[in-house]
């Protein structure tokens, strides 16, 4: 199963970091790809960075036509959008879970008001609770209950950097 994030919106520098914070937590929570609806060379960079830094395979792309990468998207997987006025995550996940065993998944997430046709595009919208809270939080509680806590342990190749877990205190590796 391949798992990309589409994040829908971004409004420059008022979102700056926090669509690097949803990029960055999709690709420590699992998710392989992220994809862009607006051009923001300093969060592409960073998000690079890290990946650089951090290790692994995470992709970075902007799509300005995302209603088609949504629609060709369906073609080999289903579409998750994350918004409070969903079905709750607690009920609807054991479902997405058995599909996920032989497909991909687009997990959207919005920055402003989502187009009123995400909610037809999609194949499930899922709640995390109904109150309004945070895409971010949104995400990783999605991703975590897909993937039901085990890419929390996941190494990455290829890292220059790598921590160490310790209770007491901090061990790095850095890899020349
Ligand atoms: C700050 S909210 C803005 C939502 C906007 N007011 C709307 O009506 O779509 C940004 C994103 O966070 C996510 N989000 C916020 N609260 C959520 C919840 N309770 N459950 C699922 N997703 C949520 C959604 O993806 C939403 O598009």
């Amino acid at each position: 199963m391949v798992v990309e994030v589409l994040r829908l919106g971004h409004r420059g520098d008022r979102d700056k970091r926090i669509s690097t914070h949803v990029a960055l937590t999709a690709r420590a929570l699992g998710a392989d790809k992220i994809i862009f609806t607006v051009e923001d060379k300093d969060v592409e960079s960073s998000v690079k960075k890290v990946v650089e830094n951090w290790g692994g395979d995470f992709k970075f792309t902007v799509e300005k036509n995302w209603r088609r990468y949504i629609r060709e998207f369906k073609n080999r997987g289903i579409v998750v959008h994350l918004t409070m006025y969903g079905a709750n995550v607690n009920e609807i996940m054991p479902e997405v879970r058995e599909l996920s065993k032989d497909k991909d998944i687009l997990v959207i997430v919005g920055a402003e008001k989502v187009p009123k046709d995400v909610y037809e595009l999609a194949d499930y919208n899922i709640s995390i609770g109904n109150q309004p809270h945070s895409e971010v939080a949104a995400l990783a509680i999605f991703l975590d209950r897909l993937f039901e806590g085990k890419t929390l342990y996941r190494d990455f190749e290829n890292a220059k950097i790598k921590i160490i877990p310790s209770n007491d205190r901090k061990v790095v590796i850095r890899n020349k």
